[in-house]
């Protein structure tokens, strides 16, 4: 052992601990004069900082100046505030110890019962764009070594982080202290506290300041912080455990607020997950069907429909109504009474968009089993995915870039006029929603067949023919990835399918081109493909 040890048989037991004296220095000061004036009430001594000081001061509360307590006045425009051993040795004393306390006692310093911190506002700083020259100002340094200080020393000290938890606070000093299973929760917190904020600091220098990302986008270190936000009753499958966590600064599914139904499941999920990136994907009025994390239906509203987006769920059901049962459906618009009524006919896991008119909801909720969740204001799709490998982590950036039409090549057969190109691009975009290797057959905006997950390309063609039957004839196909052979697009064209986009490249090119000349099939290029695993 490195650090210092003393012979546990010294330590004196302690678990309430009265608030005779509290060390107050906040940056957000909402709530402060309520817990203030608690904390005066109960005659509790309050030694704070600079402005927070002057607020407990100016509604009337009495309140000492820490320069006071270390006959050092605030220097270096406040990056010296509390950095003083009169404060540290009286966050710091382990009065469990004799000889902490009397040690105290010989130097003239007063021990700390309550410390109440919360720190420059650092992330919301570099959120306003603020210069570089700012930001650095904003890296509060006292503050963390105060809230450090007194998590460590939880056995005497108990620190406060949040302003939510002054209620909590202001009820202990009046019932006579704080507790030791208290103490040891606030500092749990405490000590999340200042890892999250250091993280955002040491992602901001290496990713703004000093990039080390030899030029890939791609930082040296990544650092992360989630918080549980719900423990879910299982993962996959029954036997695995499983929770929810949520990133402090998301926008997505994990923010999403359930209005109604059974608690999400861990499929739920992922499910939903998948579904919102598909309809989120367009433009447009858009719903997608999702089962295991694949379609089974993707649409946008049918042309001048009255009720867009009920007419993109119809639409979306048309196209395997069999797999849609026990689906997961998100629309990227308010789901509408009609949508509502068509959904409350078919059995559904769970429904998710940006909102539900008020009739859709009353709806809806008449289902005990259908799940409604809004997404958060100001939805946010993921970014940089992350995968975890045994022993690491893939980032990768989300598949977002996406090639229209006007930079495709025609490879084989009659160019596509406007409505064809529109086709075209309408299964280019839900192609990519599909896991690989992906066919997908579409007509007039909406899916009609979706071969997914197999491990060849002449498979997903059969299956994507298979389940759009006679709707196959006369539609359109995407295919995320290039057709090696030709024996794949066959199945396509044999089937009827009017035209085809695909990225191009393989080596038998010449042979899938050919094939689809002698169809009499048009046939597009994008160099662009949308592998999705
Ligand atoms: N330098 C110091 O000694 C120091 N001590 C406390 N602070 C921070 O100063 C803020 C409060 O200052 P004021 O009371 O002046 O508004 C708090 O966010 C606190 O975390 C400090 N500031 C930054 O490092």
């Amino acid at each position: 052992m490195s650090g210092p040890s003393h012979d546990h048989s010294l330590y004196r037991e302690r678990d309430l601990v009265p608030v005779r004296r509290a060390l107050v220095s906040v940056s957000d000061k909402s709530g402060l004069l309520e817990l203030a004036g608690a904390l005066a009430a109960a005659g509790v001594e309050i030694v704070s900082t600079g402005s927070t000081a002057a607020t407990i001061r100016d509604a009337g509360h009495d309140v000492t100046d820490v320069a006071s307590v270390t006959g050092f006045a605030e220097a270096l425009d406040g990056r010296v505030k509390t950095l003083h051993p009169a404060v540290h040795a009286g966050l710091l004393a382990d009065l469990r110890l004799e000889h902490h306390e009397a040690q105290l006692a010989e130097l003239g310093i007063a021990a700390f019962d309550l410390v109440v911190v919360n720190l420059y506002p650092f992330r919301q700083t570099v959120a306003s764009g603020a210069p570089a020259l700012d930001v650095v100002e904003q890296i509060d340094i006292g503050g963390p070594a105060m809230v450090r200080a007194s998590a460590k020393n939880h056995a005497n000290v108990a620190i406060v982080v949040s302003p939510e938890r002054y209620g909590e606070i202001a009820e202990a000093v009046a019932a006579g202290g704080t507790t030791l299973a208290q103490r040891q929760r606030l500092a749990v917190e405490a000590f999340r506290h200042t890892a999250g904020y250091d993280v955002a600091v040491a992602s901001w220098l290496g990713n703004v300041v000093a990039p080390d990302d030899k030029g890939t986008g791609f930082p040296g270190w990544v650092g992360g912080t989630w918080d549980r936000a719900q423990s879910l009753r299982y993962g996959e499958n029954s036997h695995q455990a499983a929770a929810l966590y949520a990133t402090p600064e998301g926008r997505g599914i994990a923010q999403s607020v359930q209005l109604h139904g059974k608690e999400m499941s861990y499929n739920n999920y992922v499910d939903a997950d998948a579904a919102v990136r598909a309809a989120y994907d367009f433009d447009e009025p858009a719903v997608a069907i999702i089962k295991h994390a694949n379609p089974c239906g993707i649409a946008i509203a049918g042309p001048g429909a009255s009720d867009p987006i009920a007419s993109a769920h119809e639409r979306a059901h048309a196209c395997d109504p069999v797999s849609a049962f026990g689906g997961v459906i998100a629309a990227n618009r308010t789901v509408t009474r009609a949508m509502a009524e068509t959904v409350s006919g078919i059995f559904t896991e769970v429904l998710i968009a940006p909102a539900f008119e008020a009739e859709a909801v009353e709806v809806l909720t008449r289902k005990k089993n259908i799940r409604l969740l809004t997404l958060p204001e100001g939805f946010q799709p993921t970014v940089l995915e992350q995968k975890q490998v045994s022993g690491g982590l893939l980032l990768q950036q989300a598949d977002r870039e996406f090639a229209p039409f006007s930079s495709w090549t025609l490879a084989a057969g009659e160019p596509a006029d406007d409505a064809l190109a529109a086709e075209l691009e309408f299964a280019w975009r839900a192609c990519r929603a599909v896991k690989s290797n992906a066919i997908l057959l579409a007509s007039g905006g909406a899916s009609v067949g979706v071969g997914m997950g197999q491990v060849n390309r002449v498979d997903s063609c059969r299956l994507a023919v298979e389940r759009a039957g006679e709707r196959a004839s006369g539609s359109v196909a995407a295919s995320d990835a290039f057709f090696p052979f030709a024996d794949g697009p066959q199945i396509l064209f044999d089937a009827g399918v009017r035209a085809v986009v695909q990225p191009g490249g393989s080596v038998r090119d010449e042979e899938v081109v050919a094939a689809a000349k002698a169809a009499g099939v048009t046939m597009y290029l994008t160099g662009e493909r949308h592998f999705f695993h």
